[in-house]
């Protein structure tokens, strides 16, 4: 049986936590339900289906080393999940497993309906633009500014000038750096960098954010800050999945967790 993990509705999330009111991210706003049906045979509504669903899923490395072995797990839209676990038991290999950076060996990885195990070419790009990714180190480029960086990821997705006018200083205010535009990456704090990677992996609105450790090179006050704007980023609809070794950060944020040991994927608090 799969883990099924419950969200609040992002509607619901929006109400208690504020939204941002701008209408960039209006379109996330719509309600989405939060029980879903085991029935399969009713077809269920696109916003009712979970987001994530791994089924059997094995990855070993060519090396011989384990990533996952046999997990099964369902996410639903608009959930909060952590992902915690001791170094090398295979949260990254996770994550690259949702994004198609690594394949499984057994098993099936869907994803917002694409079954990654199968995908390839434009297709495997189209899912990637669903998704929005956050490193530990950020992977800022060094020689554009804040605002070059952001815009970037739509200048490649051929959105309009105009339409990127229209996103960039809504998502920078998101973040808190609507005052540093203009700045390079090495003008910035660590967290502020974090801040602006993590504008950039959400500038264009995907359903589906991942962050890899976003708080593994930050101290306390810092790693909460950036917490605060994912969840803050989830009450306007956002699922988001944060892998991260910091107990009491998982602790204060009141969300559900899961636990990967050796390849091997456990329900800590759902
Ligand atoms: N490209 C690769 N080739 C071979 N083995 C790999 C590769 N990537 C990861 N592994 C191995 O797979 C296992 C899981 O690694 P993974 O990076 O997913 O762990 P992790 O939980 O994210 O660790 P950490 O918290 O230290 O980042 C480890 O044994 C690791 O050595």
């Amino acid at each position: 049986m799969p883990q099924v993990l419950h969200g609040k509705s992002p509607q619901a999330a929006a109400n208690s936590s504020g939204s941002p009111a701008n209408d960039v991210y209006a379109h996330l706003q719509a309600p989405l339900s939060d029980t879903q049906t085991q029935d399969n045979s009713t077809p269920q509504p696109a916003a009712t289906k979970p987001i994530i669903q791994l089924q059997s899923v094995t990855k070993t490395y060519p090396n011989g080393s384990r990533g996952l072995l046999g997990v099964n797990l369902e996410v639903k839209r608009g959930s909060f999940l952590f992902v915690t676990g001791p170094s090398g038991s295979g949260k990254t290999t996770f994550l690259k497993l949702l994004y198609g950076a690594e394949r499984p060996n057994q098993g099936d990885v869907v994803v917002d309906d694409y079954n990654l195990s199968k995908l390839r070419g434009d297709r495997l790009s189209l899912l990637r633009r669903r998704i929005g990714i956050v490193f530990q180190d950020y992977k800022l480029i060094p020689r554009r500014t804040v605002a070059e960086n952001v815009a970037f990821v739509l200048q490649a997705q051929g959105y309009t000038r105009k339409e990127i006018q229209r996103r960039l200083q809504p998502t920078l205010r998101m973040v808190g750096l609507q005052d540093k535009a203009d700045c390079f990456p090495d003008e910035l704090s660590g967290g502020e960098q974090q801040r602006v990677s993590i504008a950039r992996a959400v500038v264009s609105t995907p359903p589906l954010l991942l962050a890899d450790e976003p708080t593994g090179n930050l101290d306390s006050e810092n790693s909460w800050q950036v917490i605060k704007i994912l969840k803050k980023l989830n009450g306007i609809g956002i699922t988001v999945i944060v892998t991260t070794h910091d107990e009491q950060l998982v602790r204060m944020s009141n969300h559900p967790v899961v636990q990967i040991k050796n390849g091997r994927l456990s329900s800590v608090k759902s």
